[in-house]
């Protein structure tokens, strides 16, 4: 298996770290303009894998479109297949055929789509024959186990002959990434009403526009960690706005408890330490892609943390909370659970002069780890995993030198 070594860096220089755009972005955009009659002008589109792939099965259009392990683009491209009504297979890795997609499917069939289960009922991969006549405009959707099937239905809603109402049921999570499908849709020019647990979005047109993606704020993440991390740097993370579309930018907020300041300008942010006024509970229901992150921060930084919100962790690239325990262990931190799906990460207090990372196919596992660098030398196993998300990453890693 493929390595990448990162020796032990506690101080760094003044770092400048380009950023890649935003993958989740990028993916709801190609959608929207994929719906769009007429030109669009869209710059910045993420170097991610799971966007690439995204631009290259609209482009192509396959008859098998094979989105490996990217969860939006299977997703919204289901919704976008059955809506435009296409014949597709929908399929990628094996572990995307083992992410459920069953709630979406149901909604689909409601509205009037045909689609079939190939092999196990309730997940990819998936047979879709097109749409035909729209059978109802009211939906009522669970909202607790991921928020794409609510963000692929709500883009196509516009384009649905009689529009669509959702009503989101129970516990809605990562609810953050609705706001930002519903924000993009209105950049796009489509109007739509939320009350409560009702999403209301009348037949209209995307009204073509210029849009410029924003760096990934999950990506930023990684060198937010890496600073509270170090025992002295300075970071400045380009292409980031203070009034971002995307949830993740709480890190902000999260890092200020840990040791980061943040001061915004009008290129990105620049970070600099400052004392660390310590955290003691975090609910990451609706950002759920900084669990790892701040795991791994508050393992290294002594930091016995309450984390709620977890539970959407089991069904992303890898069972995070798994790979999260068997990892953290190797440098002597726990994330134990407790009652109530609630669990407490539990530090380190001696890490080991080399630790080796498992990264179970997924980007942020690699990502999350590389901070411990800081403290002991870090191997990284299958390092092409962050490709998924953020592809120049170990490029930018080496921009890092030692003070
Ligand atoms: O809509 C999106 O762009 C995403 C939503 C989240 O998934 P869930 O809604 O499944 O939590 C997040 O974890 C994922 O990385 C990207
Ligand atoms: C969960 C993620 O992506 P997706 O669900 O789109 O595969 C992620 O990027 O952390």
């Amino acid at each position: 298996m493929n390595t990448i070594t990162l020796s032990q860096l506690s101080k760094f220089n003044f770092t400048d770290i380009p950023l890649p755009s935003s993958k989740s972005e990028s993916n709801r955009v190609l959608i929207i303009d994929a719906l769009t009659e007429g030109e669009n002008q869209i710059s910045n589109l993420a170097e991610a894998r799971d966007t690439q792939t995204m631009i290259r099965l609209l482009e192509t259009n396959p008859p098998v479109f094979d989105v490996l392990d990217a969860g939006t683009t299977m997703r919204f491209l289901t919704a976008f297949a059955t809506i435009t009504n296409q014949n597709k297979i929908m399929t990628g890795t094996d572990r995307m055929c083992e992410r459920p997609i069953g709630i979406l499917v149901d909604a689909l069939r409601e509205l009037g789509g045909e689609i079939h289960y190939m092999n196990k009922e309730g997940y990819p991969p998936l047979a879709i024959h097109g749409f035909s006549n729209q059978k109802t405009n009211k939906i009522r959707i669970r909202g607790d186990v991921s928020s794409q099937y609510i963000s692929a239905l709500l883009m196509i809603a516009p384009i649905l002959p009689e529009g669509l109402e959702l009503e989101l049921e129970g516990k809605v999570g990562s609810r953050t990434y609705i706001e930002m499908t519903l924000e993009l849709m209105a950049q796009f020019g489509v109007t739509f009403t939320w009350d409560e647990n009702r999403i209301h979005v009348a037949p209209q047109k995307y009204q073509p526009t210029s849009f410029a993606v924003e760096s990934d704020w999950s990506g930023a993440s990684y060198w937010f960690s890496l600073l509270a991390c170090a025992e002295e740097g300075e970071l400045f993370l380009r292409g980031l706005k203070q009034d971002s579309l995307q949830g993740d930018s709480k890190i902000v907020e999260i890092m200020d408890h840990l040791g980061v300041r943040s001061e915004f300008n009008d290129s990105g942010v620049k970070l600099t330490k400052q004392s660390v006024k310590g955290l003691k509970s975090w609910d990451f229901t609706h950002c759920p892609d900084l669990a790892q992150t701040v795991a791994v921060t508050c393992a290294i930084l002594g930091q016995k943390v309450e984390f709620s919100g977890l539970e959407s962790l089991r069904i992303k690239e890898t069972d995070r909370i798994l790979a999260l325990q068997q990892e953290l262990a190797k440098f002597n931190a726990q994330l134990v659970e407790g009652k109530d799906e609630v669990f407490t990460l539990i530090p380190s207090v001696d890490i080991p002069n080399e630790v080796k990372i498992h990264t179970y196919d997924d980007h942020r596992m690699a990502m999350a780890f590389m901070p411990l660098m800081t403290k002991t030398q870090v191997i990284i196993e299958d390092p092409e995993v962050v490709n998924k998300s953020y592809p120049s990453f170990w490029k930018h890693v080496g921009f890092v030198k030692e003070l």
